[in-house]
C-alpha cells in the first residue's frame, strides 16, 4: 500500500484499512477521494475514502480527524465511518455524497445558477455555518467545491465538506473567543470567496468571514459569467494575486449585486459590518432568503431540487372567474362604469392619465363593444397581472385575490369608516404573508385609496408611475444598504406621525401617496415594520375622521 501515489489514478482495487478502493471521485491539493466499499459488511457499505500521505507537509486529514467527531450528528455534516493510518496513508471514511456545487454549476452549462437553487443553497449553508459555529468551529474555506449534495434519499440536502482549514474560535481552555490581532497574517482560504478582511487585509478569520465568503459565493452563482475577479482564472503569480485582491477590495456591493434581489447586497453589507467577535444573526438571513423565495412564487422550503424545475409563471396569476351575473345585470354594470367614465371631469383633473381624446375614444369604443353580442367573452377568466407570489391555487383565497377585492371595495366605498376597515384588512393580509412585499395589486389598492381620499371623480396617475414627492431621497443618493434601510424606516415613521395629526381626507391622500412612493423606491417593494405602523395609524385616523 505504501508505494502508491494519489496522483496515480491506477490504485483502485487496493485496500486501505477495511476499505477496498473503487474509482476516484476527486482530488485536492494534498489528497484524493475514492469511492470505496467496506470489505466486511453486508449489505455492502460504500463510502468516500479521503486519502493523504501521512508525511504530507500540510496534513489536513489529521486536522479533519479532529473536527469531524465534534460535528457528528448535524444535518448536512457527513458521518465519519472510520479513520486511521494504513501504511503510509492517512485516511478518512466518510458518507458518500453526490456532486459538489462546483460540478453542478459547471455541468449545468449556464453562466448563472437559477435563483431558487441559489436561495436554497443560501438557506442551507447559513444553517450549516450556524451549526458549525455553534460547536465552536470556523470553516475558513467556503467554496463551491466544499459544498456537495447528498445521494438519495438525501439528495435535497447540501452538505458541508472539507474541514482541512477549519479552526476552533472558542479557546477550549478559556472558553473564550480567540483574540483579534493587529498583526497581518498569512492568508488562509480560497482566492474567490475569502472575505475582504481575511484575504485583502490579512485579518484573523472569525464567524463573520465564513458568512461573507458564503455571501460572495451566492453572488458569484447569480452573476453572469461569475463574480468579476473570478473571470481571469486562478492567479499564477503574486502580481496577478495582487490585482485580484485589489479588485475584490474595491468592488462595491451595489455593483456586484446589480440585478439581484436586494437581499444579496444587504447580506454582504451585513457580514462586512459585523465586528470581529460578533455572533451573526443566522436565523434572520435564512428568513430573508425564504422571503425572497416566497415573493417569487417558489416553495418556502430550503430543499435543493436538482435539476431545477421550471420557474413559476412570473407575471400572470389567474384569478378565479367572478360569479356570473345574469346578462342584463352585467350589461347594466358595464354601462354604469362607462357612464361614470363619460362623466369624468377630465378638463379639471390635475394628473390626467394619457391623452383626453384617447380616453373619450376608448369610452366610445367600449360602449359599442358592449352593444355587440358578447357570448365569446362571457365565460373568460379574469386575469390579474401580479408579481407572481400569489398564484398558489391550493390556498382558498390567495393574497392577490384578497387585495384585488379590497381594491374594488375601496373604489366603491362612500365613507371613512369603510375605508378604515379596508386599510386595516389590507395591513392584515400583508402582515400574514412571508414576503411582506407590495405587489402590483397592493399598489393598485393604494391608488384606489388615494383616489377616494383626494377626489373620487378624477383619474389619477398611479403611484408607481408618478414622480416621487420632493422630500424623499432616492436609494442611490444614500449610502450603503443598511443606511438606506434606516433612512427609509425613519421616513416611514415621520409619515406615520403626520397621519396621526392629519385633519382632512386631502392631507391623508397626500400621505398615502408619499407612502406608496416610498415603498416603490425600494427594489424589493418590501414593507418594513414602520410601514405597517403607518397603515394601522391610517386605519385609526380614518375612523376618527368618520
Ligand atoms: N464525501 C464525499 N463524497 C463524494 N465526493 C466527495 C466527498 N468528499 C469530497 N468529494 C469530492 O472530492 C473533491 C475534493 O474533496 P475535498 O475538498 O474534501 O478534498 P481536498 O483534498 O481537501 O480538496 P482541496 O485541496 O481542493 O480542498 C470534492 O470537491 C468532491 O468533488
Amino acid at each position: 500500500m505504501s508505494n502508491f501515489s494519489y496522483s496515480n489514478s491506477n490504485i483502485s482495487r487496493q485496500r486501505v484499512g477495511n476499505w477496498l478502493l473503487l474509482e476516484k471521485l476527486g482530488a485536492g491539493v494534498s489528497g484524493a477521494i475514492y469511492r470505496a466499499v467496506n470489505v466486511h459488511t453486508k449489505p455492502q457499505q460504500f463510502v468516500a475514502l479521503k486519502l493523504q500521505r501521512k508525511d504530507e507537509p500540510c496534513p489536513t486529514n489529521r486536522y479533519e480527524r479532529f473536527f469531524y467527531p465534534i460535528l457528528q450528528g448535524g444535518l448536512g455534516m457527513p458521518t465519519l465511518w472510520g479513520s486511521g493510518i494504513h501504511g503510509s496513508w492517512d485516511y478518512l471514511a466518510l458518507d458518500l455524497l453526490g456532486s459538489s456545487l462546483h460540478s453542478l454549476y459547471w455541468k449545468s452549462g449556464r453562466s448563472t445558477m437559477d435563483l431558487r437553487s441559489v436561495l436554497c443553497i443560501g438557506m442551507q449553508m447559513i444553517a450549516r455555518l450556524e451549526y458549525m459555529h455553534g460547536r465552536g468551529i470556523l470553516h475558513r474555506d467556503i467554496q463551491l467545491g466544499n459544498c456537495a449534495i447528498g445521494l438519495p434519499p438525501n439528495e435535497k440536502t447540501v452538505y458541508m465538506i472539507d474541514f482541512g482549514f477549519s479552526k476552533q474560535y472558542i479557546d477550549p481552555k478559556t472558553n473564550r473567543h480567540i483574540p483579534d490581532s493587529k498583526v497581518k497574517r498569512d492568508f488562509i482560504g480560497n482566492y474567490w470567496f475569502s472575505s475582504v478582511n481575511v484575504h485583502c487585509r490579512g485579518k484573523v478569520p472569525s464567524r463573520r468571514d465564513d458568512l461573507e465568503a458564503l455571501a460572495l459565493m451566492l453572488i458569484h452563482l447569480l452573476s453572469p459569467g461569475g463574480i468579476s475577479w473570478t473571470r481571469h482564472g486562478v492567479p499564477k503569480n503574486e502580481v496577478e494575486h495582487g490585482r485580484l485582491k485589489r479588485e475584490k477590495l474595491l468592488a462595491r456591493p451595489e455593483d456586484i449585486c446589480r440585478g439581484m434581489p436586494d437581499e444579496f447586497e444587504e447580506f454582504l453589507v451585513y457580514c462586512r459590518k459585523l465586528k470581529f467577535a460578533d455572533k451573526p444573526d443566522y436565523g434572520r438571513w435564512i428568513e430573508e432568503f425564504r422571503g425572497v423565495a416566497k415573493s417569487r412564487g417558489y416553495p418556502e422550503s430550503d430543499e435543493l431540487i436538482w435539476p431545477p424545475p421550471p420557474p413559476p409563471p412570473k407575471s400572470l396569476a389567474v384569478v378565479p372567474s367572478p360569479r356570473k351575473e345574469p346578462a342584463a345585470n352585467k350589461d347594466s354594470e358595464i354601462e354604469k362604469v362607462l357612464n361614470d367614465l363619460g362623466r369624468l371631469r377630465l378638463e379639471e383633473a390635475p394628473q390626467v392619465l394619457g391623452d383626453r381624446a384617447q380616453i373619450a375614444n376608448a369610452v366610445q369604443q367600449a360602449r359599442e363593444a358592449v352593444k355587440k353580442p358578447s357570448s365569446d367573452n362571457a365565460d373568460k377568466e379574469v386575469i390579474v397581472v401580479s408579481s407572481g407570489d400569489e398564484d398558489d391555487s391550493t390556498k382558498p383565497v390567495p393574497k392577490a385575490r384578497r387585495i384585488y377585492l379590497l381594491r374594488t371595495k375601496a373604489s366603491d366605498a362612500t365613507d371613512n369608516a369603510t375605508l378604515s376597515k379596508l386599510v386595516l384588512e389590507f395591513a392584515e393580509v400583508l402582515e400574514k404573508t412571508y414576503s411582506k412585499s407590495l405587489t402590483v395589486e397592493g399598489f393598485s389598492f393604494l391608488d384606489a385609496l388615494y383616489k377616494q381620499l383626494a377626489d373620487p371623480s378624477v383619474f389619477v396617475q398611479p403611484i408607481r408611475t408618478s414622480k416621487r414627492s420632493g422630500s424623499s431621497t432616492t436609494d442611490s443618493q444614500e449610502g450603503d444598504g443598511l443606511a438606506k434601510g434606516r433612512a427609509r424606516r425613519e421616513r416611514l415613521a415621520t409619515l406615520k406621525g403626520e397621519v396621526e395629526k392629519a385633519d382632512t381626507n386631502k392631507v391623508l391622500a397626500g400621505l398615502v401617496k408619499a407612502f406608496g412612493s416610498e415603498i416603490d423606491s425600494t427594489k424589493g417593494k418590501t414593507l418594513p415594520k414602520p410601514a405597517f405602523e403607518f397603515l394601522h395609524a391610517l386605519g385609526k385616523r380614518l375612523k376618527d375622521l368618520e
